[in-house]
C-alpha cells in the first residue's frame, strides 16, 4: 500500500473554489464545508490540507506536503525551494506598479521613495534586478489605500480587472512585474513519485477536457486530406468507413474556441453531419 499523497489547497481567496472544482473534476473528493482544514480521500490514498495560499509554498518547500496549488506570484514571493510543475489556467492576474492618478511615475522615480506591497519578496527581487533603491513597506492587503493614507508613494499589487486601482484613484506605471496564474508546485529536486505523476496526468486531462471538444463528421473520401488539415487531432484523426459509397467518417479533438470556425470550413468542403460533443474526461 503506497503512502498517502498529501496535497496543499488554498483554503480561501480567489484560488480556493476553482482549485477544489478542478480537483473534483479530476476525480478527488473535496470538502463540503469551507471551514474544514483537512479532508481524507481514502479511494485515492490522498489527504488534502486547506491552507492560506501564501503559506502553501512554505509547506511544500519543507517537504511536509508533496504537492500544492498556489499562485505563481506567491511561489516567487516565498523564496521557498519549490518548482512550478504545471500551470492551471485560472486565477490569472498581473503584478504591477501604480501611483496617484496623474503622477506620471516611471520605474526610476521610485529611487528614495516608499512602495507598499503585500508581496515584499517578489518586489525586492524586482527592484534589486533593476537597480532601484526604494523602501518596501510590507502590508497584508488592501494595499491600494496606502498612498491616500500617507504610508507610501507608490504600490506594487495584484491587478485583475483594474477596478480596485481605479476606485482608489491610482494609475498603472512601468512594465508588468509578473504574469501570474494558479500553478502546481513541488519541492526542488523531488524524487519521481507515481502518485504525483498520476495527479498531474489527471489535472492535464481536466485541462484538455476543458479546452477541447470532440468533432465527428462525414466527408467524401477525395476531400479527406483537406478535411484532416482542418482537424488534425492530437495524434491524427480516426477515419472509419461509412456505409455510403465514396464517403468516410472522421473523428478528432479540436480546440473548443475554434470549433465554430472549423465547422464552417468543413461545411465549405462538403462535410456533413458535423457533430460537436463535450469531452467528460481524458488521458492522452
Ligand atoms: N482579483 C483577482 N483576480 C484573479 N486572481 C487574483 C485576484 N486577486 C488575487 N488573485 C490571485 O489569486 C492568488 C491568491 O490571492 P488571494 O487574494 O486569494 O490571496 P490572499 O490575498 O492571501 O487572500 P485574501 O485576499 O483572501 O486575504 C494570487 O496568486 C493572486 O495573484
Ligand atoms: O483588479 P481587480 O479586479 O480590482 O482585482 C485586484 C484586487 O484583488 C485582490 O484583492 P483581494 O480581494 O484579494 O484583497 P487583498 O488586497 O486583501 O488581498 C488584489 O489584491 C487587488 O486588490
Ligand atoms: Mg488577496
Amino acid at each position: 500500500m503506497p503512502d498517502q499523497l498529501r496535497i496543499a489547497v488554498p483554503n480561501k481567496g480567489q484560488l480556493a473554489e476553482p482549485a477544489s472544482e478542478m480537483l473534483r473534476e479530476a476525480g478527488y473528493r473535496q470538502r463540503k464545508d469551507t471551514r474544514d482544514l483537512v479532508l481524507v480521500d481514502p479511494d485515492n490514498h490522498t489527504e488534502f490540507f486547506f491552507l492560506r495560499p501564501k503559506d502553501i509554498a512554505v509547506y511544500v518547500g519543507e517537504g511536509t506536503l508533496q504537492v500544492g496549488i498556489t499562485g505563481r506570484d506567491m511561489l516567487l514571493d516565498s523564496g521557498a525551494p519549490v518548482d512550478e510543475v504545471m500551470a492551471l489556467g485560472f486565477g490569472g492576474s498581473t503584478f504591477r506598479f501604480a501611483a496617484r492618478d496623474g503622477a506620471n511615475m516611471k520605474l526610476e522615480d521610485l529611487n528614495g521613495k516608499r512602495v507598499a506591497t503585500s508581496f515584499a519578496g517578489l518586489l525586492e527581487t524586482y527592484l534589486r534586478k533593476h537597480a532601484v533603491d526604494a523602501r518596501v513597506i510590507h502590508l497584508d492587503g488592501a494595499v491600494e489605500s496606502s498612498i491616500r493614507l500617507g504610508v507610501a508613494d507608490a504600490v506594487a499589487d495584484v491587478v485583475s480587472t483594474g477596478s480596485t486601482l481605479r476606485n482608489a484613484g491610482l494609475e498603472l506605471f512601468g512594465d508588468p512585474i509578473l504574469e501570474s496564474e494558479a500553478i502546481v508546485i513541488r519541492q526542488h529536486d523531488a524524487e519521481d513519485d507515481p502518485q504525483v505523476e498520476q495527479l498531474l496526468r489527471r489535472l492535464r486531462g481536466v485541462l484538455l477536457a476543458r479546452d477541447y471538444v470532440m468533432m465527428d463528421y462525414d466527408v467524401r473520401a477525395e476531400k479527406l486530406d483537406e478535411a484532416v488539415a482542418l482537424t488534425p487531432g492530437m495524434e491524427g484523426p480516426t477515419v472509419s468507413p461509412l456505409h455510403r459509397e465514396g464517403w468516410v467518417a472522421v473523428r478528432a479533438m479540436v480546440p473548443r474556441r475554434a470549433a465554430q470556425r472549423i465547422m464552417d470550413d468543413l461545411w465549405e468542403i462538403g462535410a456533413r453531419a458535423i457533430l460537436v460533443t463535450d469531452i467528460y474526461a481524458c488521458r492522452l
